[in-house]
């Protein structure tokens, strides 16, 4: 069993790993289960890579559960993912604690049921001690939403005379975005999407300008800690260029 966790540069984990994690349902097609079977697997395949992006050292993980367009989604299916946070955390909030894992949540929450709302809302509360990785879901979120919002922030901060228009520069947007509380972490240095589709989807717009991007042919299920150390040597492989030689 071929480990490429041990080829890894340990000095150079990609601090912020964003995941678009594609593919569920094409999974349960091809085993002639329910779409929603690969949603539930897909859910074991968040733990697995939780865990081993927390121990390679990842500083923040992002994962893409839930997208503005989802709601587009035969509504039988949106009911079921939208209890996917609840069974996530049911099960999963003391290893989430034993591994010092803290949980965020970014989008726009409002939309979602109120007992989704009050889960979130609750692991938030009860891992928020925990100072090691930050696991940041992206539930409800749209790149585009998320810049809609942030231009309508600072424009009213321009209409109360807190800012001038000259004065909005990169960082008033990068402070006016949902991921301001990541700090120097809010940028993903490397984005992974699974399932062999090479499209960003409307996924982290602003944060991901100068991103390294990994498209991957598993499907989300069948990805795991191994096919994520696989993604990291390959970031690792690439010379890193922020637009200059
Ligand atoms: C909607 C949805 C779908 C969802 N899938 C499983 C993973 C594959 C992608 C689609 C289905 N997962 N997996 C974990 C969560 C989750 C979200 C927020 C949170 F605070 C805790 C857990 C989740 N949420």
């Amino acid at each position: 069993m071929e480990n490429t966790t041990m080829q890894l540069d340990r000095e150079r984990i990609p601090k912020h790993i964003a995941i678009i994690m594609d593919g569920n349902g094409r999974w349960a097609q091809a085993r002639h289960l329910p779409r929603v079977a690969g949603h539930q697997q897909g859910m074991q395949t968040v733990k697995k890579v939780t865990i081993a992006a927390s121990q390679l050292g990842v500083k923040v993980l992002s994962l893409y559960a839930f997208s503005t367009e989802n709601w587009k989604r035969p509504q039988t299916e949106v009911k079921f993912l939208m209890q996917l946070p609840g069974k996530f955390f049911s099960t999963f909030v003391p290893d989430l604690i034993a591994n010092n894992v803290r949980v965020q949540v970014m989008g726009d929450l409002t939309q979602l049921p109120s007992a989704t709302q009050q889960v979130v809302q609750k692991a938030m509360d009860d891992t928020k001690a925990c100072d090691g990785m930050i696991l940041n879901f992206a539930l409800n979120y749209g790149g585009r939403d998320e810049i809609v919002r942030a231009t309508q922030q600072i424009a009213k901060q321009v209409a109360a005379g807190e800012l001038t228009a000259d004065q909005i520069d990169e960082t008033t947007l990068t402070n006016a975005m949902m991921t301001s509380e990541l700090g120097e972490y809010a940028d993903p240095e490397l984005m992974i999407r699974t399932s062999g589709e090479q499209r960003i989807s409307n996924f982290m717009l602003w944060q991901l300008a100068y991103s390294e991007f990994v498209f991957v042919n598993q499907h989300w299920p069948d990805f795991d800690g191994e096919s994520l150390a696989q993604a990291i040597l390959t970031f690792q492989s690439r010379h890193r260029r922020f637009g200059g030689l």
